[in-house]
């Protein structure tokens, strides 16, 4: 497993050593020992979700404000631009985003800490969206920021199709007015 860190240092790109034959593939998508090394500490998961999406479908920019969530994330099929944002108030990098497409073909994980907005649209005709989460899902803290709020600036790609987001996500607010982590 190969770890690289992006832009933002804690952000980081996992890449599995994919074993492949004339069967197909094999690859250890988590290995916990060599996860705790990228990431230099013990991190513990408590929750793993599939989430499937049309193409367009643009899910975020999420995070819980109270029991903030680690998320592992990954693409089995089809293919994503995933993103994070980090919204940690005293980080040099705060208001910053970086993107990583993640998709079955590359098999390339993104560990998104705690302290970050975390969001995803679909660049195929459908992708399985599956991710680990460090905290339980606790929708009274759940916090969206607009996936377009300027003063972020994300460079979403151009589908030539209509984004397509739940009402929640269409109504995210501004980073400016948005409960940041401190
Ligand atoms: C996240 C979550 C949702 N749900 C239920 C609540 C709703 O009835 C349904 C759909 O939830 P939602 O529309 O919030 O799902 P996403 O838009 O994929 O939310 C996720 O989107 C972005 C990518 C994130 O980073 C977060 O993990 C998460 O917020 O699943 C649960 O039961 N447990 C959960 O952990």
């Amino acid at each position: 497993m190969k770890a690289t860190p992006t832009a933002i240092p804690d952000v980081l790109v996992i890449e599995p050593r994919v074993f492949g034959d004339a069967r197909g593939f094999f690859f250890e998508s988590f290995n916990q020992k060599a996860f705790d090394e990228a990431v230099g500490h013990h991190v513990d998961f408590v929750q793993d979700n599939h989430s499937r999406s049309v193409k367009g479908v643009l899910r975020g920019l999420h995070y819980q404000i109270q029991q903030p969530q680690g998320k592992l994330v990954r693409v089995v099929r089809g293919a994503v631009l995933d993103v994070a944002v980090d919204i940690r108030r005293k980080s040099p990098t705060f208001g910053k985003w970086v993107s990583q497409e993640l998709s079955e073909e590359n098999h390339k994980q993104l560990w998104v800490p705690a302290g970050f907005a975390h969001g995803f649209l679909v660049l195929s005709e459908s992708a399985d969206f599956l991710y680990k989460t460090t905290d339980y899902y606790a929708p009274a803290n759940e916090r969206c920021i607009a996936w377009n709020d300027p003063a972020i600036a994300i460079g979403w790609p151009d589908l030539q199709v209509d984004f397509m987001l739940s009402v929640k996500d269409q109504t995210g607010k501004l980073l400016a007015d948005a409960e940041v982590f401190e």
